[in-house]
């Protein structure tokens, strides 16, 4: 769960900014971090907070259902073993109960001793081995329930990753989705796990429950009642404490992402350079002791109603048991129960009680697991959600068909604009370009114009908010990526790390199909990577991630051509999108991806986007965008003769050359 984390912060990292703040040389945190306070919006909470025991005992068997269910689908076998284990357990403990009572009765009868002790030995002989039956039948379940967890938490994770690799891009820009996320993988997954560990115990406790009270009813029935009231006031103070915990836990879950992402901030090695060439660890210190302030304050609150509830909870379980044992005290000199019958109705109450507690609390439990497993729950279905709304599902195209399509010959945006979700200005507006197969179209303009937005939605990693993105007349956005995007290779402008071995890195350009080492080979020559990785230690087994043995970094020019290696081992002919594929390379490098990238001239698309002017002179369109709109479109003589934005950012760079 951490390593998610982590990947999660990794993922965002770049986007990380705190609005800090300075006052008289120091952090001011608490104005810095919006998420300092608990968060209102969790729908359970109020739930959580007001739930009456016989509202917990409603959900209660579509609860253990579910359990049930989760542990099924894991593991059948060790599920019913499990339970039938638990229940045998629970048979034994009534026939130990009742030849307790059968001994005593015998034991306090009149005659001589030795034929009082000799009539309870068959009882006792039974005691013995019912107690013995008991115990193996408490390893045997207790070994069952261990190996049902953790298999029970890997169907469970495995289902949490499968969601989260398969919902659309946009979700990654929802703060609730993260929130949400963050609920679910924290204690949402492992809840479900819990579910499973206390549904077994819940069912271990009824059937105890169940078989003292059939013992109980054998000795007197008058102290079945009695058997509850001991245990009421525990288990209310049980079940009001994980409540208060829950909903404690629930609030804070936003602030504990920024916790662990400054935390991450300040121990991982991707941001130990930075942070020291720009000394900004004592104002993540600051940011991280706000933080942690907020939540010590959070967990004393809580803990402090907590002890009071349960000092209230034991004081009324102390007037109960001493109500129960009066009872008894009374039914005895009342003539009611005979001596025999109150002695082994003492021993059955001492058991009965610490069973019923077990009952109340595993209920409880069940309970408070059943919250944080709808956190999951709710996850999966807004997870899911969002995976049905993607226009391919929600409206697909007419006529269907599961066929892949065939390399675009022409691909038009048309009038697409595009919004990012919760923003309240367009990053596109109204922008339509032509790519015809065989020809290069170049992107260019200022910093946030939205070139990477437009080649964004060209990968299909957005839909457009309005207009479409046509591959030989079809609307893309509305079929099966899997369809077409086979056809879609990137370079990326933001160059990701893969911690893996050099070949790995490159072949996860496809990453479906078996390597191809003779395409790897190309794919790493075209991008001028091949001699860099023949020169690794361990050569193309050379292991991408100083945080383990034998594992080596890069400098930013390597890494940005490994990223290009992978885009070309991906390029089977289609739409190749290279977002500033060079901007970290040197002079003879960013030659010879060019020379690549030409070469692609007259078989394939290419769209570039590049702020170095010098690379983008051969393609046969450059559109140029301005604050989301495009403003020029054409050949580079032609729009250098019509002396509009592109002539001003040529003639900048080419005056920055001049000597
Ligand atoms: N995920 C996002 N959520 C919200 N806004 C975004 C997101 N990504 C980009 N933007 C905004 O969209 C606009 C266009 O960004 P885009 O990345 O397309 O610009 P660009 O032309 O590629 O810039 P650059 O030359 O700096 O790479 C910018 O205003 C940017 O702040």
């Amino acid at each position: 769960m951490r390593q998610g984390r982590m990947q999660q912060c990794r993922i965002r990292r770049w986007r990380w900014a705190i609005p800090g703040q300075r006052k008289g040389g120091k952090a001011t945190a608490a104005t810095a971090l919006p998420e300092l306070d608990d968060i209102a919006w969790y729908a359970h909470a109020e739930e959580a907070e007001t739930a009456s025991f016989w509202r917990m005992a409603r959900r209660l068997p579509g609860l253990v259902r579910e359990a049930l269910a989760t542990a099924w689908a894991a593991a059948p076998g060790l599920t019913v073993l499990a339970l039938a284990l638990n229940i045998a357990a629970g048979v034994a403990t009534t026939t130990a109960l009742l030849a307790i009572t059968d001994v005593t009765r015998e034991l306090f009868s009149s005659g001589p001793t030795w034929d009082r002790v000799s009539a309870s030995l068959p009882s006792l002989i039974l005691l013995a081995a019912v107690t013995a039956a008991k115990g193996a039948l408490g390893i045997g379940s207790g070994w069952a329930q261990q190996r049902l967890e953790p298999l029970v938490l890997a169907e469970v994770d495995r289902g949490f990753y499968a969601l989260a690799v398969a919902v659309p891009r946009t979700a990654f820009d929802d703060d609730r989705f993260a929130d949400r996320m963050e609920a679910a993988n924290d204690r949402g997954s492992r809840a479900q796990v819990d579910l499973v560990r206390h549904t077994v115990d819940f069912v271990t406790a009824v059937v105890t429950v169940a078989a003292v009270a059939a013992a109980l009813a054998v000795i007197h029935p008058v102290l079945i009642p009695l058997l509850f009231a001991a245990a009421l006031p525990a288990g209310w103070a049980a079940v009001r404490s994980a409540r208060l915990m829950y909903v404690s836990n629930r609030s804070r879950v936003a602030r504990r992402r920024r916790l662990w992402m400054v935390q991450w901030l300040m121990d991982s090695r991707w941001t130990a350079d930075d942070l020291r060439y720009h000394q900004a660890g004592p104002w993540l210190l600051g940011q991280h002791g706000a933080m942690l302030g907020a939540e010590t304050g959070a967990d004393l609150a809580v803990i402090r109603k907590q002890t009071v509830t349960r000092a209230v909870g034991q004081a009324l379980s102390g007037l109960a048991v001493a109500g129960v044992y009066g009872i008894l005290l009374w039914m005895l000199a009342a003539g009611t129960v005979p001596l025999a019958v109150a002695a082994a109705a003492v021993v059955a109450l001492g058991q009965g009680s610490s069973a019923m507690a077990n009952l109340l609390v595993a209920v409880n439990e069940i309970y408070t697991d059943g919250l944080y497993a709808a956190d999951r729950r709710e996850f999966d279905a807004l997870a899911a959600e969002r995976i049905a709304a993607q226009p391919h599902l929600a409206d697909p195209a007419p006529g269907g068909g599961a066929e892949p399509l065939p390399v675009p010959e022409v691909i038009e945006v048309r009038d697409v604009s595009f919004r990012y979700p919760g923003k309240d200005t367009d990053a596109l507006t109204g922008v339509s370009v032509t790519i015809r197969r065989g020809e290069t179209v170049a992107l260019v303009g200022e910093n946030g114009s939205g070139k990477t937005t437009l080649m964004k939605l060209l990968a299909g990693l957005y839909t457009p908010t309005s207009g479409q993105i046509l591959w030989d007349g079809v609307d893309i956005t509305r079929i099966d990526p899997a369809r077409w995007r086979p056809h879609v290779s990137v370079i990326a402008q933001q160059v990701q790390r893969w911690p893996f071995t050099a070949a790995r890195s490159i072949a996860l350009g496809r990453a479906e199909t078996p390597v191809d080492r003779s395409r790897l080979e190309r794919a790493a020559r075209d991008a001028g990577a091949l001699a860099m990785i023949e020169g690794f230690d361990h050569g193309w087994e050379q292991l991408l991630d100083r945080q383990y043995r034998d594992g080596t970094d890069l400098s930013g020019g390597q890494w940005q051509r490994l990223a290009s290696a992978r885009g070309l081992y991906r390029d089977e002919g289609g739409l190749l999108l290279a977002d500033e594929p060079s901007s970290a390379l040197d002079a003879r490098a960013e030659a010879a991806l060019f020379d690549t990238l030409r070469a692609r001239s007259g078989t394939a698309a290419t769209v570039l986007i590049s702020h170095r002017l010098q690379g983008v002179v051969h393609a046969d369109a450059i559109a140029v965008l301005e604050d989301g709109k495009l403003i020029e479109l054409g050949p580079h003589r032609g729009l250098l003769a019509a002396g509009g934005a592109y002539a001003e950012l040529w003639n900048l760079q080419a005056r920055s050359y001049a000597v």
